[in-house]
């Protein structure tokens, strides 16, 4: 059998290679070039068989946004196995052995992910913590609202200039948004890199900067793509990210996005479920929203996950968990909390709820709803009356969003 082994620096392009495999797609050197630069070999995981790499797992080292607090959580990554090796366990070796290093190292509560299908990760623990819409709207009739003062300015230009500015407003929004994860010099670079092969025929990206009173306040990252049909014009809008700190922002940096002249088509990956969109257009169904996963969170430490994040009011209960990959996270929890901060602890009182891990990964970020897992038979009630009155301290103020895609 095979070992799984920690791979160099130098064996990034066979890894590559495989995930281009895994992912058919073409190898891309420009791609790999991207990736080279985010890429940990240190927290890697590569499986050879005969010198033949077959399957490979990875973590970055971000912090991801919880509820009033920036976690540290391994940004697991990069999952592949050669189609001749799959289905004989290489996928399950490999989560195992993650878990346990990320468990053991003991700087990272939990893990979050994308998953490329969303069977694969629940039986590791990974529970759905934020949802998204995709948006494919019909521009034509969409409309904004005027908006309530002259307000700011906006400019367009290419995105590279304008890293300083960007970061400072996205660190701005994301203290307030779970689900959005740190970047730094590195994951800028990642962020903002245009690969020509990942275009699909659109532009290269540009930036719009929205100039408020204090400086920049918002900012649009997207692209075009020429379109023309008999009857006229039907470019396309492709979004990548709307960051805004202000409603005059976000306002103004849509309106235009929206009415591009020789556009009539607009498409967003990453829209959040409480996408402000939704109560400003004269047609919400005009966006063609469609909601679809997106971030899965494993709970790699409860007590020190529970206790990192805030609770929207005030807390005290007694979990029951169970989880059969990470032994030490099974017992019951008591956990203390509110908006200021929170303490978990083991105890021997007795449980309110009970739940398996991947319940607690699904409440992390305040998606997913005390009262829609209960009843789902997902959390037990064990005290009655418990998911009433708990449900509301794992809500937050916004809902988990997904900014990119790691
Ligand atoms: C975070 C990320 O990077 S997401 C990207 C994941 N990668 C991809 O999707 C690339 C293409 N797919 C692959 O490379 C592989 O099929 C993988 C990685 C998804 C699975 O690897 P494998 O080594 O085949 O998984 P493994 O043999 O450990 O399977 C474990 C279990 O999960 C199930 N499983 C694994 N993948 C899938 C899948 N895509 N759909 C349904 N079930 C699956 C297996 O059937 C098995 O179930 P069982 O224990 O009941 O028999």
């Amino acid at each position: 059998m095979t070992d799984v082994t920690v791979p160099r620096a130098e064996d990034f392009d066979e890894i590559s290679a495989l995930l281009a495999l895994a992912f058919h797609d073409d190898p891309d050197p420009e791609m790999t070039e991207v990736e080279r630069g985010v890429f940990e070999p240190e927290r890697a995981l590569l499986v050879r068989d005969g010198g033949t790499a077959v399957a490979h797992a990875a973590a970055f080292t971000r912090d991801l946004q919880a509820p009033g607090a920036s976690v540290p959580a391994a940004h697991v990554t990069m999952v592949s196995v050669l189609p001749t090796h799959r289905r004989r366990g290489l996928l399950t070796a490999l989560m195992r052995r993650q878990l346990r290093e990320i468990r053991d190292a003991g700087r990272e509560p939990v893990a979050v992910l994308w998953a490329s299908e969303g069977r694969i990760y629940p039986r590791f623990g990974y529970g759905l913590a934020a949802q998204r819409y995709t948006l494919q709207c019909e521009t034509a009739e969409l409309r904004l609202p005027e908006p309530a003062s002259a307000g700011g300015t906006l400019r367009l230009d290419r995105p590279a200039g304008h890293r300083a500015e960007l970061a400072r407003v996205y660190e701005r929004v994301r203290a307030d948004r779970p689900g959005w994860s740190s970047r730094d010099e590195r994951w800028w670079a990642y962020v903002l890199a245009d690969v020509k092969g990942h275009r699909d025929g659109a532009t290269e990206r540009r930036v719009l900067l929205h100039d408020g009173t204090d400086g920049v306040d918002g900012y649009a990252l997207y692209r075009t793509k020429e379109g023309w049909e008999p009857r006229g014009p039907r470019g396309e809008v492709r979004v990548d990210e709307v960051v805004a700190a202000t409603p005059e922002a976000y306002l103004a940096l849509w309106r235009l996005l929206l009415s591009l002249d020789l556009t009539r088509r607009l498409s967003f990956r990453t829209a959040a479920v409480d996408e402000p969109l939704l109560w400003l257009l004269n047609e919400p169904r005009g966006l063609g929203a469609q909601l679809a996963d997106a971030l899965w969170v494993r709970v790699v430490d409860v007590p020190t996950a529970l206790a990192a994040r805030r609770y929207a009011t005030d807390v005290d209960l007694v979990i029951e968990v169970t989880d059969e990959l990470l032994p030490e996270n099974s017992g019951r929890w008591r956990l203390v909390g509110g908006p200021a901060g929170a303490e978990c602890v083991a105890t021997t009182a007795p449980a309110h709820l009970a739940c398996d891990v991947r319940a607690l990964g699904e409440l992390y970020l305040g998606g997913a709803g005390l009262g829609a897992l209960a009843a789902a038979g997902r959390v037990r009630e064990l005290i009655p009356g418990t998911v009433a009155t708990s449900a509301a301290p794992f809500t937050w103020h916004r809902a988990p969003s997904p900014m990119e895609v790691f």
